[in-house]
């Protein structure tokens, strides 16, 4: 960019004043706000949706979990309904309407290779076991102390009991158990007996997700079964919390309750109209919302970078702008103090539209000046600006010293070639002699037209012999012939002279002895110059 400004930016900034009290905001600032406002509300409708779709994914999860607990359930039941479909074929045992128990006991044997359980035990109405599977026949076996299945004699309703230690199996083990009934009352109880393991095996088979914990717990809430590691668990009382909500409702979910193995879950349960057993399923709760938090946190990083990025970008360009625009101060200061401006190309579309404004502005402005100080017809300064010149001369010369010669110089006769051939013509011969006026005198002397046929020029450095020189040149030079239109016209000139200081002390009174010379060359019969009186 090239720009000619004399005076520093400030300056000029406080000559031109500025209203209004509230400072104004950088472009860098309304860039970063826009880059604020682009980034935090999308960012922050994001984090909404994605809560939005972690509570949507919430209640699914709630749900499947609620239909696995009851899916799981369904697996205890046919586990248990599967045995208890073999005791209710084995009651039917012509053997025991034979009281023929041996036969029964092998009979017996024989089914458990093609059910789900581990032995069979055959209880009289004196509490003793007569029959089990797991001794030969005719072993010592002991009373029958289980409270289930002895209550079969009284409610001749089959039966499930809670986890127990078999007094011949010596394991924990539940047991079903169903009436024998013979003559109208109940004869035996026939138990089958069935080892935790098979049920555990069963909840493993499950496709839970990790870490998920599935339990069976039997009507006191004790561990029956467990998927994973029932050996840690077996037989001991579940959460309270859990057991106790377990104890109130047909299915439903507790929070906050800790499992056995201390892991804070969300536990959902339902219980089987079976065995009046339940399952609870327990959601590791780190693991529900650890997916939300992982989401929000990779949101706000994302964001945040964006963030920071976008920022970091808008500072750049805002800086680019600033710098862009600013570069434009200086050639509007000097646009405005008059001066010649060209402002070169700039990296931003809109501010080198203004540039090129300001250097069309600054163009018209400088051919708006020309015209205000030149002679539209010649092209030599005019009155008011020669007059400008005279006056800063004489300023220069009474400071510096040095003479300063006018001659006032008018056409002879002009009047004549306006009349006889058209002001067209007479036109002509004013530019014709202002380039003669021109060529014979110094590119650092002034050449004006004052007016009319009227000329002046201004002799720097020159006192009165030299302007003598000068003055009888330009008569020989204006008076030579001048072919223009249809033929040649012949003029001539008069030059009056005066010099500065001798003949004047000032512009005006310079100019004034000048003219008054140049009547006196006229007075004495034209083509001519004369001087001042006062040389
Ligand atoms: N063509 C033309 N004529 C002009 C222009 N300005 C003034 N004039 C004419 O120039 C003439 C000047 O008048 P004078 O100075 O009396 O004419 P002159 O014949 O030179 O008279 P003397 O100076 O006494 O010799 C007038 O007729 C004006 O109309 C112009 O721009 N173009």
């Amino acid at each position: 960019m090239n720009a000619s400004a004399s005076s520093g930016p400030a300056t000029d900034r406080r000559a031109v004043g500025r209203g209004g009290s509230a400072s104004p905001k950088s472009i860098r600032f309304w860039l970063v706000l826009l880059v604020l406002a682009s980034v935090i509300p999308p960012s922050l409708i994001a984090a909404f949706l994605i809560h939005l779709d972690y509570r949507h994914g919430q209640a699914r999860l709630e749900r499947d979990a609620m239909a696995t607990t009851h899916a799981l359930v369904a697996v205890v039941d046919r586990e248990l309904a599967g045995s208890r479909a073999a005791l209710i074929a084995l009651a039917s045992s012509p053997h025991l309407d034979a009281h023929d128990l041996a036969a029964f006991q092998s009979q017996a044997s024989g089914v458990l290779k093609d059910v789900n359980v581990n032995n069979f035990v055959l209880i009289d109405a004196e509490r003793r076991q007569r029959v089990n599977t797991l001794r030969p026949f005719g072993s010592a076996l002991p009373i029958e102390r289980n409270a289930a299945l002895l209550a079969i004699f009284d409610t001749g309703r089959p039966a499930v009991t809670d986890l127990f230690v078999g007094p011949v199996a010596h394991r924990p083990l539940m047991a079903i158990g169903v009436p024998v009934q013979r003559a109208g009352s109940v004869a035996y109880v026939l138990a089958a007996g069935l080892w935790t393991d098979r049920l555990s095996r069963a909840l493993l088979t499950q496709p839970l997700p990790e870490h998920w914990i599935a339990g069976v717990y039997d009507s006191a809430g004790v561990v029956v079964a467990r998927s994973p590691l029932v050996e840690h668990f077996l037989g001991q009382p579940g959460p309270p919390s859990l057991v106790r909500r377990m104890a109130g409702a047909p299915d439903g979910w507790i929070d906050d309750t800790s499992a056995l193995d201390g892991t804070e879950m969300r536990s959902y349960f339902a219980r089987s109209s079976v065995s009046n057993w339940a399952v609870a399923l327990g959601v590791p709760r780190a693991g529900m919302s650890a997916e939300l938090q992982r989401s929000l946190l990779r949101l706000a990083l994302g964001a945040g970078l964006m963030l920071v990025a976008s920022i970091a970008g808008a500072w750049i360009i805002g800086g680019r702008i600033a710098r862009s625009t600013r570069a434009l101060c200086l050639p509007a200061l000097a646009l405005g103090r008059g001066e010649a401006v060209t402002v070169g190309a700039l990296p931003l579309k809109e501010l080198d539209e203004v540039g090129s404004a300001l250097t069309t502005t600054s163009t018209l402005l400088q051919q708006a000046l020309h015209d205000a100080h030149h002679d539209s017809l010649t092209g030599l300064a005019n009155r008011t600006m020669f007059e400008q010149f005279l006056r800063q001369r004489i300023v220069d010369s009474k400071r510096a010293g040095g003479d300063i010669a006018l001659l006032y110089i008018d056409l002879d006769g002009f009047k004549a070639v306006n009349d006889r051939h058209g002001h067209h013509v007479g036109d002509d011969l004013l530019r014709e002699a202002a380039r003669r006026l021109r060529a014979n005198v110094r590119l650092s002397d002034i050449a004006a037209r004052l007016g009319g046929d009227e000329f002046a020029v201004m002799l720097h450095g020159t006192g009165a012999e030299g302007a003598v020189t000068v003055a009888q040149n330009l008569v020989g030079q204006l008076s030579q012939p001048y072919g223009l239109g249809s033929g040649v016209q012949s003029i001539s000139a008069s030059v009056g002279i005066a010099v500065y200081p001798q003949d004047a002390s000032s512009a005006e009174q310079l100019l004034h002895r000048a003219d008054e010379a140049m009547y006196r060359a006229k007075a004495q019969g034209r083509r001519r110059y004369a001087a001042s009186n006062a040389s």
